[in-house]
Order: C-alpha cells, then structure tokens, then sequence
C-alpha cells in the first residue's frame, strides 16, 4: 500500500509503466477536479495496486472546516476511477452535517513544499547541468507548486549574482515554445543563494533559517546536490543533517561520482555517509542511467519478444560497451589524473549499463527489484585481471596546422603521469546466461569522435545456405545489434539482404530507428530524469551500496596490479582511434569492434 500527499505535476513524466511508479505519476496528476461534496476535500490517498491497475481504497478528508483540521477515513461508496489523464474520480461520501463552503478552505495551506540546495552552486557541473536541468524541470511543469531552489558553495555572491550566472546556461531548447523568457524570469525569481563553507554547522543554519523562511510553515522536503569534490561530500553531509535536515519531510541528498577509487575507499565513504544518514536518502547518481537510451534497453529486451529469447550465450558471440570522447581532460586534469579513464568511466557508466543489458527479468520494475538482479549479474562476474586489460594516454598531435595537447601538457597534470586516458578490457560473466561471452570494454579521452554505443554482435547462422555467396568473411555478416546511446540516439540492426537485381549477391543494410527521425521531441538531459526521480523518491536509476561494493570488486585489483607495476599506457595521437593493443585484445578472443569502419545507421 502506497500512501502520498499530493506534490508534483508533470504532463510529460507519465512514461514508467511499473505500477508504483504509476501510483506516483497518478498522484502528481491529481487535482481533485471535482469534490463530491463540500468539506471533503482528500488530503491523503491509500492507493493500492489491483488487477485492475490501481485504486483507492482510502481517503482521508478534511472535516469541519478549516479551524478544526481533523482528519478521519472515510470509506468511499463506490468504486475509485482513474480517469483520462490520471485524474482521480473519487465518488460521493456522505456529507458531515454541518459543512464548510470550499470556496473559502485554504487548500494549499498544508501542501508540502521541496526545498533544493545546490551545494558547490558556483562549480562546472551545476552551471553545465544542474541548474539547466532543474530549469528544464520547470519549464515542463514537473516541479511541485512550492520550491525554492538555493545555491551554496564558499563564493561570494549575491541573489542576483547567482540568477545571473545561472541566466547563461539557462537555455529554451525545449521545443519552441512560447514565454520561455518570461519562464526563465519566474524560474529565476525561485533561486537564491547563500554563502558559507562546507564543514560550517553555523553556515548551514543560517541556511536553515532561510530555507524555512520560504518554506512558510509547510511540510518541508529538502534535497541536497553534492556537486563539490568528493574530499569534502563528508564535511557537507555533515553539517546539512545537522543542521539544516528537514524536521517533518523527507531529506535526501545526491552524492556525484567518484565513490572512492576503490573497494576500501569506496566502504569508507559509504559507512562515513551513513553515520548521518539512512541508505534510502542516499541517491548516488550515474548520469549515464538517466539516459534516454539506456533507460530503454529493458523496454527493447523485456516488451520485444524477438529480442529476450536470444538474448543469451546460444545467440550473441560478444558484447561491446564503447565510449569515446573526441576532446581532453582539458580543464579537469586535475581531478582526472587521480582517477583515470576506468575509474572515471568504466568502473561506473560502462558497468552500470553492462549490468542492465545482461541481468536476469527482474520480478517487477520496482526500484529493488531492478537493482537486485543488477548486483546479482555483477556479483556473477569474474574481476578483471590485468592480462584482458590494455590502457592508453594521448599525447599531442599537428593536425590540420592545428596542434592538439597531449593529456601531460595539462599543468596540474604530472609530467610522469602514467594515468590512463584510454583502456580496453574483456570481462566475463560466468553464469548459465552468459558463460564464455566476452563483454568488451573501450573508453577513451581524445579519440577521432563521440559516442557511446552497445554493440551485439550475434553468432553466425548454422549451415547457412548462402554462405557461398558471403563468402570467407562469415563473422563480417552476422547480425549485429547497436544501440547508440549517443550522440544521434538511434537502435539499427544489421542484417543481410539480396541486393536487388537478377543475380544473387548479398548485402548488409541496417534496420533503422534513428530517434531524431522517429521522435520530434526533444530528449531530456539524463539530469533531468535523476533530479525528477530523486524529488519523487523513485531509486531505480541510482546506485544502491550492495552495487557499488560488487562494481568496485571487479576492477580494485587490477587498479592495484596497474598502479603497483607502474604500467605504462600506450600512447596514442590526440584524435586518432586509440591504442592498436584494443585490437589485439578483441582479437584474442575472436572480437573484431564494431565500431571501426561502421558508417552508423544513416545507410
Ligand atoms: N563537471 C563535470 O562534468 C562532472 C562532475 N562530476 C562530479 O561532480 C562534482 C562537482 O564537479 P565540478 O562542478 O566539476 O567540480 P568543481 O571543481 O567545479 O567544484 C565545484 C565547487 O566546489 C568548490 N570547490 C572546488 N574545489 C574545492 C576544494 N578543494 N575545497 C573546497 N571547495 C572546493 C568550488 O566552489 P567554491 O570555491 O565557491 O566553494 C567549486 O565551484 C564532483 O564530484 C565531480 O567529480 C561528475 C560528472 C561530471
Ligand atoms: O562522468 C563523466 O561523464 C562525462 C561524459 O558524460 P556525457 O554525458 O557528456 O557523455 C565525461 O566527460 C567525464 O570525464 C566523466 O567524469
């Protein structure tokens, strides 16, 4: 049974089909159109899952009028209905005897209200993302009626400093729409910012006291975004729980990556997070799970009968998660250089969309049960050993009359830095599923260009009978999935096809669904999907600790091996394809990646 009080209200997030998550959308949609009676008024709703989908089972009501805010249960007469667009037909009660006129009932007056504190508000990440995000948030309706939204970092700014500096990024790229100026203004009008240090109990109430200000007397929920470096995500936590958590409502906060940069760092972090706060208000955010694509990758398997049944070691030869960004570590070398390309993208982002790819069917879409079957397959994968393990760095390179740095050019990077900017790495998952089938890796910093991809490539046909007119080249013409994350988001399957004509040769062409053809929407930023499901509580996309722990098993002792042996990467030219030794690696386990002479899915 799901209780909740009425919050948010967002046209365009109706898309979870699992039924708690229903429940939430239905709720936010709510709007109590038409109140059987005068004095009834819900202000909680029971709702609870049928096989009918969901009903109310429950309503609380306000009696008496306002003076006297007694609530009691009421049963309804009849049955509840959800009704075009989720809003909710509650059917007629019996009146109190004395009623009050609803005209004149403060409704709002006990409407919960969501608080969010921008911690490190001055930095790259919430300039870039965050504040756009909540902007986008906005724009589309998804933000409770009452929000406030504070930026916090050691900066000197004022209000209007801060409204300035988030105007810049703030963009109308939703659609074209109109009043997006007037928008920003009232978006803007929303934000505030306070000034104080991270591990400052006195800083944080002063901010404790103006939230409070804004949050007039209603329930109050508060969330924090650590977007600040990890060296001081405990100093913060700290000192937001102490003083300045919410009372009554709920309070969580967002941890950014890293979590550690090992298995040991990582437990440190976690155990130190939890001396202030419960694992449910802990939402550790990987980006790459708010994306559009990756969020559909158990759509595509689960709802497709034509997928799951070969989705297996009988039907896929390997698979290949591959990220590759065309420019540096320019700007970030700093943070970068402690961590390197596995620590930065593999060990998160490549990992988490690995896990949703391979895990088993969930029992339901519910947060846990998702997450559950997600540790279950990391916890069924063999840690990567250095042998199946190849890493790079960039160094600079004249192309074009134009000079491209190499990642040592950076200041704050060490000239002797042997952190690699570049790693290819072959996993295994040892389970019935997926015994013996390569899961590929490759990530890499100033590469020729940007994409992150999932590529299937699935066995060839037994006895095929027109092997002949193939040729030698026989794993060439298999099927290959790809599911391109970005950028062009699109989904393409190879297959072989008869050319046209009166002879009989065969050709490759892709079965094509390019979004931007397909969709006229714009997809929202992967940001805008986490900071919406962590205001509603939804966990799905965030990483539970049990994950983490089995993420960071699998690649701490290699990270180890690495940094023990001083193993020096190979270096590759800014803007070429990376390390030759990634071949080397695929080909010792028969892989040819997918993405090197693929034109895309444009054919
Ligand atoms: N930027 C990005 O693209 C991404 C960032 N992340 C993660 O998000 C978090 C924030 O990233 P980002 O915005 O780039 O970080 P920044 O380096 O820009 O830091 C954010 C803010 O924290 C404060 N700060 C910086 N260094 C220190 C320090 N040594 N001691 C105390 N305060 C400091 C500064 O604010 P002030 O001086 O005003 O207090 C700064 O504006 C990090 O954990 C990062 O790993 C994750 C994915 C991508
Ligand atoms: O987490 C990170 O992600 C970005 C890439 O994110 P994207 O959404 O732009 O693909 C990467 O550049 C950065 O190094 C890493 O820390």
């Amino acid at each position: 049974m799901a209780t909740y009080s009425p919050s948010t209200h967002c046209p365009s997030s109706s898309a979870y089909s699992n039924n708690s998550s229903l429940i939430n959308r239905i709720h936010q949609r709510t709007t109590f159109p038409s109140i059987p009676r005068k004095g009834f008024r819900p202000t909680k709703l029971y709702l609870h899952q049928s096989s009918n989908g969901v009903s109310v089972s429950n309503a609380v009501h306000v009696q008496d009028g306002a003076k006297s805010m007694k609530e009691s249960p009421v049963e309804s007469d009849g049955p509840v209905k959800i009704l075009k667009d989720g809003i909710l037909s509650v059917p007629p009660v019996t009146p109190p005897e004395e009623s009050i006129d609803v005209a004149s009932f403060d409704f709002n007056k006990d409407k919960s209200t969501v608080s969010i504190t921008v911690v490190g508000a001055s930095g790259d990440l919430a300039k870039k993302k965050i504040f756009p995000a909540l902007f986008a948030l906005y724009y589309e309706g998804c933000l409770p009626e009452h929000f406030t939204i504070f930026g916090y970092a050691r900066s000197k700014m004022t209000d209007a400093e801060l409204r300035t500096m988030v105007s810049k990024t703030l963009t109308c790229r939703i659609d074209q729409r109109e009043n997006c100026g007037e928008k920003m203004d009232h978006f803007l009008e929303r934000c505030f910012y306070h000034p104080g240090q991270y591990d400052s109990p006195e800083n944080f109430l002063e901010l404790d006291k103006k939230l409070k200000e804004h949050e007039a007397g209603r329930v109050a929920n508060r969330l924090f975004y650590l977007s600040i470096p990890p060296n001081i995500f405990i100093d913060a936590v700290k000192c937001a729980s102490s003083s300045a958590s919410s009372a009554k409502g709920w309070t969580r906060v967002i941890v950014e990556k890293p979590f550690g940069r090992d298995s040991e760092s990582s437990s440190a972090l976690t155990r130190s997070l939890k001396q202030y706060l419960d694992e449910d208000q802990i939402f550790r955010i990987d980006h790459y799970l708010g994306k559009e694509l990756v969020e559909n990758l158990s759509v595509l398997r689960f709802s497709n009968l034509i997928f799951e049944p070969l989705w297996s070691r009988q039907y896929i030869r390997n698979v290949q998660f591959i990220f590759a960004e065309d420019f540096g570590t320019e700007g970030r070398g700093g943070y970068f250089d402690n961590y390197g390309i596995i620590r930065d993208i593999m060990q998160n982002h490549l990992l988490q969309i690995l896990a949703l790819f391979a895990m088993e069917t969930p029992v339901s879409l519910d947060a846990e049960d998702i997450r559950n079957e997600k540790v279950k397959v990391l916890r069924s994968m063999r840690p990567l050993r250095l042998d199946d393990v190849v890493t790079g760095q960039y160094k600079s390179h004249t192309r074009g009359g134009v000079k491209y740095p190499a990642y040592i050019d950076d200041k704050t990077v060490p000239n002797d830095s042997l952190t690699p900017t570049f790693a290819a790495a072959a996993l295994f998952i040892d389970n019935a599923r997926w015994d013996g089938v390569p899961f590929l890796m490759k990530a890499g910093k100033a590469l020729h260009d940007r994409r992150t991809e999932i590529r299937v490539q699935f066995r060839h046909v037994p006895g095929n009978l027109y092997n002949k007119n193939i040729g030698p080249g026989l794993d060439v013409a298999t099927n290959e999935l790809v599911i391109r994350v970005q950028p062009d988001e699109a989904i393409y399957l190879k297959i072989n096809n008869k050319v046209p004509g009166l002879g009989m040769r065969l050709d490759r062409s892709n079965l094509n669904l390019l979004y931007a053809a397909r969709y006229s929407k714009e997809i929202p930023d992967a940001y805008e999907r986490l900071l919406l499901d962590a205001i509603e509580g939804e966990r799905r996309l965030f990483i539970r600790s049990d994950e983490l722990d089995a993420a960071w098993s699998l690649f701490t002792p290699v990270l180890k091996e690495l940094d023990d042996k001083k193993i020096v990467p190979e270096y590759y030219p800014y803007g070429s394809r990376g390390p030759v030794g990634s071949h080397y690696l695929a080909a010792r386990y028969k892989v040819q990646w997918g993405d090197v002479g693929d034109v895309g899915s444009q054919q």
